[in-house]
């Protein structure tokens, strides 16, 4: 156990969208063989047409189940959207916000992650805020003012989340951040939740997210600071996920 944070790791498998019902069943029946209580804290975030199936199929094991999103407001006229108190209903204890693809594709603001969290947190979910430069913005060296102006904007005051760390130009190209910048940026994340946060900055959790697999989940979740991984692609092999679950029990 490393000696810059004893709390326990979180590793996270966010689906995005991959999971019909026969593969969702298979891959969380070899979880729920392997996964137990005495590792890092595991969540699995299915698409919302899995998470009725995969609550039952996980409530009695000590897998936790994520969504990928959640509307700010709890009920009303949003055609497609999904509140947070729907999804506690369906024993949701986690919701990733502000993934870069939502971001991208859905043109969500800091604003909006902002709103949605307050809205989760007060449904009872613990957020997971996504932040990460392009890789312009790191080979122009404006990386740490990107990731500094998310914070700002897309964490409420108060925030009782996790920040998951994800390069874009990390996600889903086989190219993790290499540990120095990992741990750089970590770095910087941790002053800038202290300076806004204060003392309660000392203790978000962290997570990075980007190509990590079973091969690179070692070296990375030994990193002080990382506190999990946020993990998109080697979550949907379950020898992959359960070997970055292995990796996270040993940092
Ligand atoms: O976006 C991610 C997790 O949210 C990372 O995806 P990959 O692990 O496939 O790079």
């Amino acid at each position: 156990m490393k000696e810059a944070d004893m709390s326990r790791q979180i590793i996270v498998g966010n689906w995005k969208m991959n999971g019909i019902t026969r593969d969702s069943r298979e891959l969380v029946q070899a979880l729920l063989d392997k996964v137990d209580a005495n590792g890092p804290e595991v969540v699995v975030c299915p698409p919302f047409t899995q998470l009725a199936l995969l609550n039952q199929a996980l409530a009695p094991s000590p897998i936790g189940l994520g969504a990928q999103d959640c509307h700010k407001n709890v009920s009303g006229a949003h055609t497609g959207d999904i509140a947070p108190p729907m999804l506690t209903e369906l024993g949701v204890s986690h919701v990733i916000l502000g993934h870069s693809e939502r971001r991208q594709e859905h043109g969500e603001l800091d604003e909006t992650v902002r709103e949605k969290a307050v809205a989760a947190s007060k449904a009872g979910l613990t957020p997971i805020v996504c932040i990460g430069e392009t890789e312009d913005q790191r080979e122009s060296g404006d990386h740490f003012d990107t990731l500094g102006w998310q914070i700002k904007g897309s964490l409420p005051d108060g925030f009782n989340g996790i920040v998951a760390y994800e390069p874009i130009w990390a996600i889903g190209t086989g190219r993790a951040a290499t540990t120095d910048e990992i741990a750089e940026t970590m770095t910087f994340l941790r002053q800038e939740l202290v300076r806004q946060f204060g003392e309660a900055g000392k203790n978000i959790k962290i997570l990075y997210g980007g190509s990590v697999n079973d091969k690179n989940a070692a070296s990375i979740l030994s990193l002080a600071d990382v506190a999990g991984a946020l993990v998109g692609g080697a979550s949907l092999k379950a020898d992959a996920f359960l070997s970055i679950i292995a990796a996270a029990s040993a940092a």
